[in-house]
């Protein structure tokens, strides 16, 4: 991370307040209720995670947060104030989303209008990132597939080097190695420039190295949320002989199980101890972390009390 000294760092990294602080928001459309009383914050200078199955509610987080929806109960503040009220507060905010639409321009003059609009723009990076995608400058927007529609997107999210950047599933059609672009030069640029980014996706095992924090939205509820690191030491993989790990995990919460020819695996709600990692052994189990995404399907299973069980 950058010194404070640093100037390249913005105004807002001396105050310790969270960028985005939410209380017990709720969004509703006639019959479906998006969101169902969310509370929850984002630190500066943080990468999260915004993870959910289809329809979870993350793309109208973003938009409330964004000013672009309205909530129906409860508060949001993006750098302390109503993203609705302050204009000023979404100067500082890029928002990025599947299937943008762009006017009918070419991309050279997209970057170009994006530039002026964004008072942190890098051209430098910009212009690598061109070259990265191997994007047609010239070319209209309207014009380019898929998924170089999702890179144009993606280098305004990353060039405009916004104090708050919010990135909804910006790489439909993207390939994988576009993505992997797309991810390592998030990280080094966030390095060098540290600031806070809010990501949903469903690639969770992709993105799960970028990210620091987590917030696992279900049914439009809050089930998972916190440091990446400690939430991958709530669950572990229990595998053995179908008697030793039925025997292991009685009085424990059980999220998913298979077993075949007298052997199961089992994914089970920590913590372990100790003594619970030498009971396993001399059983003859083998523990191991479950990853991310493992443990995002199972937040957000249809088994509702186990993830209550996760966040608590
Ligand atoms: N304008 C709207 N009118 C009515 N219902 C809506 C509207 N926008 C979203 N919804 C509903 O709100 C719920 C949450 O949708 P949202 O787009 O936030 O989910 P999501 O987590 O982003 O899903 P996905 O991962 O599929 O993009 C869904 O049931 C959706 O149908």
């Amino acid at each position: 991370m950058a010194t404070p000294a640093d100037p390249t760092r913005t105004a807002h990294l001396t105050d310790d307040r969270p960028v985005i602080e939410v209380e017990h928001l709720s969004r509703r459309y006639r019959d479906t209720t998006a969101l169902d009383d969310v509370s929850l914050t984002v630190q500066p200078d943080t990468i999260t995670g915004l993870l959910g199955r289809n329809g979870a509610g993350k793309s109208t987080l973003m938009k409330v947060l964004t000013g672009q929806e309205l909530a129906s109960a409860g508060s949001v503040r993006v750098f302390g104030q109503s993203p609705l009220e302050h204009d000023s507060v979404l100067r500082r905010v890029v928002f990025i989303k599947e299937g943008q639409v762009y006017p009918d321009i070419s991309v050279r003059r997209a970057l170009e209008a994006a530039s002026w609009c964004c008072p942190g723009w890098d051209h430098d990076l910009a212009r690598e990132l061109v070259a990265d995608f191997d994007l047609p400058l010239r070319r209209p927007i309207k014009k380019l597939s898929r998924g170089m529609h999702s890179a144009v997107g993606i280098i305004i999210g990353l060039a405009a080097r916004a104090e708050l950047t919010f990135f909804d599933e910006p790489y439909l059609g993207l390939d994988a190695v576009a993505r992997h672009v797309f991810y390592d030069r998030l990280l080094a640029d966030y390095a060098e420039h540290p600031r806070t980014v809010v990501l949903s996706t469903h690639l969770i095992d992709e993105v799960a190295n970028l990210l620091e924090q987590v917030v696992v939205i279900d049914r439009g509820r809050i089930v998972l949320s916190g440091a990446a690191d400690e939430l991958r030491e709530h669950a572990v993989s229990v595998a053995g002989s179908s008697r030793a790990v039925t025997e292991f995990t009685t009085g424990r919460t059980v999220w998913r199980t298979g077993s075949l020819a007298g052997q199961t695996v089992s994914t089970v709600a920590g913590p372990f101890t100790d003594l619970d990692e030498a009971r396993a052994a001399a059983a003859g189990l083998r523990l191991a972390p479950v990853s991310l995404q493992e443990l995002v399907v199972a937040a957000t299973g249809r088994r509702r009390d186990a993830a209550a069980e996760l966040s608590a």
